[in-house]
């Protein structure tokens, strides 16, 4: 693929962008807002000037229920040999096309499993893709030119390419990324009126269940009116567990110690279901989840700290894998949790200690 053209430059499609670019494909960017294509094109994204001629692959990474109409427009247009579209729902988005009667066999629908709570060009990055399931439903229509052009972008952006049927994925990722949304959005609810001296002890397992709900609610109820069958099927499940577990809880709550007993056992029960399935989420690649080691480091919350950490972890020829920030309430200060491999944390540990900075256990 030597060019593309980016349709809709926030998140998704500012990151597919960059990563093009970086990978040496001119890449074209537009957005139905003129400024989100100039923002993207500032990072370095490609440029917002309109292609002179038909691109590779165009790229449409525009809000679900905008989608269809986008790749109807570019299709009728011209303006590619192959289209996709990375929308979080794909068999809604194929049944539109679908309907307008036009040929599909240059269109393919796809979907990154990454993004972030943030929308926009300013939040994306040219590796949020790496490592990360793409999937791809191609039909028996499909060029196969068109499915070698998707397979490059997945690869120019260094994700995992994975096969399936669009209504298979949407029941998947109903499980995966829809019903878990609207759970951390009811968990997070929870604390809109909640009292401010208990706000205030949030720790990291709340901003790890609630991360998500911080997203954009215009694209998620796109989402949700793609797929809300299957959603509601699924919560439908959790509000049964939910029922049971309420019921245990109150058990726990009685004189009785046949009663108690029971409680726990009801508790017991859904905690081991919880490790079960929680032990079950790929880690990078689809592999196993990695086991890191931690090396904590108190900080000033002043600009450039984390830029001299990484750059001192770089200098004892540490690779960081992952990292962790806690915000201690109140104060000027944050502990940032270093992920590395077991045999590096000491050599890190040691490192830090060295240039000055404070390590805790
Ligand atoms: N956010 C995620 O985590 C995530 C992950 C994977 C896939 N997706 C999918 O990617 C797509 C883009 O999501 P995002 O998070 O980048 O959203 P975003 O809000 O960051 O960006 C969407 C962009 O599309 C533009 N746009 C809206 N209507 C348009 C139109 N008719 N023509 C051209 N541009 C238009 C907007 O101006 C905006 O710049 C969605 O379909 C979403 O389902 C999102
Ligand atoms: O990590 C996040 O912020 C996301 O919510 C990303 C996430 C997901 O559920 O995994 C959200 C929706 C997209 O369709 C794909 C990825």
């Amino acid at each position: 693929m030597r060019t593309a053209l980016v349709i809709g430059t926030g998140l998704i499609g500012t990151s597919a962008a960059l990563a093009l670019a970086q990978r040496g494909v001119v890449v074209h960017l537009a957005d139905h807002d003129p400024g989100q294509a100039r923002t993207a094109a500032a990072l370095g994204a490609g440029t917002d000037e309109e292609p002179a001629g038909p691109v590779d692959l165009a790229v449409i990474a525009a809000p679900p229920a905008h989608v269809a109409a986008v790749v109807a427009d570019a299709m009728r247009r011209g303006v590619a040999r192959g289209y996709l579209d990375v929308a979080s729902v794909k068999g809604g988005p194929r049944r539109e096309l679908q309907a307008l009667g036009l040929d599909l066999s240059a269109y393919i629908g796809t979907h990154p499993m990454s993004g972030r709570e943030k929308s926009g060009p300013l939040a994306a990055t040219g590796d949020l893709f790496e490592g990360r399931p793409w999937v791809l439903t191609p039909t028996r229509d499909t060029d196969t030119e068109v499915l070698n052009l998707a397979l490059e972008l997945v690869s120019h952006c260094r994700a995992v390419p994975v096969v399936m049927d669009a209504d298979a994925h949407d029941r998947a990722v109903a499980l995966v990324s829809h019903m878990p949304h609207l759970v951390s959005s009811l968990v997070a609810a929870r604390l809109e009126h909640a009292e401010e001296a208990a706000v205030r002890l949030c720790g990291q397992g709340i901003r790890d269940v609630t991360r998500i709900a911080a997203s954009d609610p215009g694209m998620w109820i796109d989402i949700l009116s793609a797929n809300p069958g299957p959603v509601a099927d699924l919560l439908t499940d959790v509000a049964a567990d939910l029922q049971e577990t309420v019921g245990a809880l109150r058990s726990l709550q009685s004189s009785d110690d046949a009663e108690r007993r029971e409680g726990a056992g009801g508790i017991q029960d859904v905690l081991r279901r919880g490790n079960a399935g929680q032990v079950r989420v790929p880690g990078k690649h689809g592999a196993a989840p990695r086991v890191y080691e931690v090396v904590a480091v108190l900080i000033d919350d002043q600009p450039g700290q984390l830029a001299r950490i990484f750059a001192d972890a770089g200098q004892a020829g540490v690779n960081i894998e992952d990292v962790r920030i806690e915000h201690a309430t109140g104060q000027q200060a944050g502990l940032v949790q270093l992920m590395v491999e077991p045999k590096s944390a000491a050599v890190l540990s040691s490192a830090l200690r060295d240039r000055g900075w404070a390590i805790r256990q």
